[in-house]
């Protein structure tokens, strides 16, 4: 079942609460790309999808606020990774789906969005390149909260371990699909 009026089904969240240790240890949701910091991108291309945009931050808060409707922080100072920033937004997500997005990704268009919501149901959505899995660009049904908990308390930490799990449907991508590309250097920000 599509989604079908997006802004009253959708919550968003964007996850910027890395460490950014291949960038030297700086905040990669805020590093300038193409003369905007990366997260205004993806701001720009998610904002007329939903009223409930959430990011993932633990560091920089009052940079990151003009992008979001509300903001969200690790319960841990550790960085356990961004299964723990999709956890406490499915914890706190108004409406019944959740997208998933990084921050370092400023490539991603409207066309990459639309294919995902598309598919989105019962079943979780995660994009696929060359065969592998993109965990972090994702639909979730927020449903799958009490499942995460119970997978969170078990150890779980890996976002496509768990999606696994749920028999995901894929967005199939070509291998030369650069809206999926990571900015994780700052050589690529060249
Ligand atoms: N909330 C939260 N998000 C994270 C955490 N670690 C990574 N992320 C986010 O998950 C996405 C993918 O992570 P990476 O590309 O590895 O980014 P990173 O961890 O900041 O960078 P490295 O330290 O170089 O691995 C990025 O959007 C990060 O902001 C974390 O501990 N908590
Ligand atoms: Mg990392």
């Amino acid at each position: 079942m599509p989604i079908a009026a997006p802004p009253q089904s959708l919550s968003v969240v964007l996850l910027a609460g890395g460490r950014g240790q291949r960038m030297g240890g700086r905040d990669k949701g805020l590093m300038t790309w193409r003369g905007r910091p990366m997260i205004a991108w993806l701001h720009d291309q998610v904002r007329p999808l939903t009223d409930d945009l959430i990011i993932s931050c633990n560091r920089n808060h009052e940079a990151y606020a003009p992008y979001a409707d509300r903001l969200i922080s690790d319960d841990s100072s550790d960085y356990p990774g961004p299964l723990a920033g999709i956890r406490a937004a499915l914890q706190i997500a108004r409406h019944p789906f959740l997208l998933v997005l990084p921050c370092d990704a400023p490539r991603v268009d409207r066309a990459l969005l639309a294919d995902l919501l598309a598919l989105a149901g019962e079943r979780p959505v995660m994009a696929q390149r060359d065969g592998h899995w993109e965990p972090l660009f994702a639909v979730i049904p927020v449903s799958l909260l009490p499942s995460l908990e119970q997978a969170w308390r078990d150890g779980q930490r890996s976002m496509q371990r768990w999606l696994q799990a749920h028999q995901p449907a894929a967005l199939v991508c070509t291998p030369d699909d650069s809206r999926l590309s990571n900015i994780n250097s700052a050589e690529l920000l060249e």
